[in-house]
């Protein structure tokens, strides 16, 4: 089975995380769930520069990686992944949506009302138990 290796950024403003919606995709398990933005590391890319490269190709804003947060195993019917996600902000918020198709600001106690990934859930229990 493949298996990729990706990077999500938790970007927070004033206590609210940006979760963003996906686009139609045949993967139907994937397909319109909401994630925190991201995507593969390239060859032998260090995690930092392949976040922040990630973001500004599908949101067009720099962020600044605080740390790093859970990393996730998860195996979905056609391929498995590792996730590293990393909590980061941005000195401009202003982006810009490239990809997905929606987004939203949510406090802490309102991510678990959303549609998600299955790979993101334990990265949305971590936040929720801060
Ligand atoms: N970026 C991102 N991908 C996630 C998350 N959760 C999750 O299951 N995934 C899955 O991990 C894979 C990441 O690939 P991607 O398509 O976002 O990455 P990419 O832009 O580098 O891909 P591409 O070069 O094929 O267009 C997708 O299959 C996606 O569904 C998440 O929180 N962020």
């Amino acid at each position: 089975m493949k298996h990729i290796e990706v990077v999500a950024a938790i970007i927070v403003k004033d206590d609210k995380y940006l979760c963003v919606q996906r686009p139609w995709n045949k993967y139907n398990y994937i397909s319109e769930k909401f994630e925190f933005p991201g995507g593969k590391i390239e060859h032998e890319e260090p995690k930092i520069d392949a976040i922040k490269r990630e973001i500004l190709e599908e949101l067009k804003i720099d962020i600044n990686v605080i740390e790093e947060s859970v990393t996730v195993n998860h195996e979905y019917p056609d391929f498995k992944m590792t996730m590293y996600s990393f909590i980061c902000d941005a000195n401009d918020y202003n982006f810009e949506l490239t990809e997905h198709i929606d987004y939203k600001w949510l406090k802490k106690e309102e991510l678990d009302t959303l549609d998600w990934a299955a790979a993101d859930i334990p990265i949305v229990e971590k936040l929720m138990e801060k």
